[in-house]
């Protein structure tokens, strides 16, 4: 029997015990329609920590309060949980579900061989991890109390004292055993990205929760503080990994961008000379090659145990290390893989805007509530990421997703997704522009719902099941 009809089976005789099992014989065709274009804002969904599933149970969470309220009102969890599962399914990326579960499987095969040589490291001990200072600006958890500690030599990047040396010799240690390990049982393992030769992907051999953990006490309060426009406030996922340059390892690291909203860089040691990170700007990723401001020029020499704290679009690199050993661990944070939580509502007008660079900054005239930074918004990336993953499940147009104002503005339907339309969404038109986020989840991206354009009161969704409003007529119907 499938594994996929054995839990079915199950399932069904759990909710038989109750006497509704005939509900989860025919889900589709009992429930046709099962996400509602407004989630309820009070709604209070229920916890998915029991389920046995392939997705995060938080995403499951996030997702009911979009269900419909048919489906809401029912007391049963596993008829919703069914309902949002095979939604799921459908909107799954070919080949995802593949890769997930082979990493997941190389991931346990590390962890069941590979035997730590510091257990001390692997679950959060912040007052031996971290410097006082730090740890104090972090508990305090206010503006002031981060600054008071943090240095911004150019706008958006952000360095201070973090580890403490102890720290940095327990966690190079552990690496090393690693690498010793791997090279002892000829064990095939992933960089931790296609520019690094050398480094080892911290999150596979255990240390996953403990950098959770950095991220989310840690590193989450600074970002919602400094990184609010990249949904710093609801970093819930992330990479991490050390980079090692130096004689018989990598020399430098070219010009790039993080796949993250925030990245956390902070030197362990040793000793070295060179090897410094250069910054030139925030860009998306159509402009990735535009031209550098001077103020946007900044040369920073690794100090071990300082941290580093940038936009993952702030353009970078390392110059070659001239000698010595470097080694840097890696943060890449990122924001709506597990949860929608992300769904930020923009609440002051964002204009004025401007679209030069696909970058939008927002709000030197504008107004803001005080307390918030100006911030910039990747609107071409928002949009680009949405339509990409609209289109990379069914390809229903040739997703040339640059000429996308010509194409679809105003209004969008994706006909080949006759669930999926998007309404009176106008893109990139002149000089305006909404504030668009993309409120993805790993799973979740074909669901994305969202944007609001609050500056030209145009409301832009991703439906589903909902009937299409009609061609020409800006959907105006709700409010945020
Ligand atoms: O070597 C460094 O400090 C930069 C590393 C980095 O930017 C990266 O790995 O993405
Ligand atoms: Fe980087």
């Amino acid at each position: 029997m499938s594994v996929e009809r054995k839990e079915e089976e199950q399932q069904t005789q759990m909710i038989s015990s109750r006497g509704i099992a005939y509900w989860t014989m025919f889900p589709k065709q009992i429930f046709p329609t099962c996400l509602t274009l407004n989630p309820e804002p009070a709604y209070k969904p229920g916890s998915y920590e029991d389920m046995q599933s392939e997705f995060s149970p938080l995403l499951f969470s996030s997702m009911e309060s979009y269900l419909t309220p048919f489906l809401k009102n029912f007391v049963c969890d596993s008829i919703k949980f069914r309902q949002m599962r095979r939604v799921m399914h459908e909107y799954l990326p070919e080949g995802e579900l593949t890769r997930v579960q082979g990493h997941k499987r190389y991931r346990q095969k590390i962890i069941s061989n590979y035997q730590p040589l510091h257990g001390e490291l692997y679950t959060m001990h912040a007052a031996n991890f971290f410097v006082p200072s730090f740890l104090k600006a972090v508990i305090e958890n206010t503006e002031e109390s981060f600054r008071s500690i943090m240095r911004e030599p150019s706008r958006g990047v952000f360095t201070f004292e973090m580890l403490q040396p102890r720290f940095c010799e327990l966690l190079m240690s552990e690496v090393e055993n690693f690498e010793r390990w791997v090279h002892e049982t000829k064990f095939r393992i992933m960089r931790p990205n296609t520019m690094n030769k050398y480094g080892v992907v911290l999150d596979d051999f255990g240390l996953e929760n403990m950098l959770e953990k950095l991220m989310e006490d840690f590193i989450r309060p600074i970002s919602t503080v400094f990184f609010p426009e990249v949904g710093g406030s609801t970093l819930d996922s992330h990479h991490g990994f050390v980079v090692e340059y130096g004689k018989q390892r990598d020399l430098k690291l070219g010009f790039h961008v993080d796949d993250s909203e925030v990245t956390l860089n902070v030197c362990l040691g040793k000793q070295f000379s060179g090897g410094e990170l250069f910054f030139r700007g925030v860009r998306c990723e159509d402009h990735v090659n535009a031209e550098t401001q001077s103020e946007e020029i900044l040369d920073y020499s690794h100090v071990p145990g300082h941290a580093v704290l940038h936009y993952g679009w702030h353009r970078h690199g390392a110059r070659p290390i001239k000698s010595g050993h470097r080694i840097n661990l890696l943060l890449r944070c990122k924001t709506g893989a597990k949860t929608t939580e992300c769904l930020v509502r923009f609440d002051w007008p964002p204009a004025p805007v401007s679209l030069s660079c696909g970058l939008v900054e927002v709000g030197k005239e504008g107004k803001q509530p005080a307390g918030r930074r100006s911030p910039f918004f990747r609107a071409t990336e928002v949009y680009r990421r949405v339509l990409q993953s609209i289109f990379s499940a069914k390809k229903p147009f040739s997703a040339n997703t640059k000429s996308f104002s010509e194409e679809f503005s105003p209004i969008v339907c994706l006909r080949p997704l006759p669930q999926l339309r998007i309404l009176g969404l106008k893109i990139a038109e002149g000089s305006h522009c909404g504030i668009a986020r993309l409120f993805s989840a790993t799973n979740w991206q074909r669901l994305v719902l969202l944007f609001m354009d609050a500056f030209l009161s145009l409301r832009a969704r991703l439906l589903m099941n909902t009937p299409f409003a009609g061609a020409g007529t800006p959907f105006a119907g709700t409010t945020f």
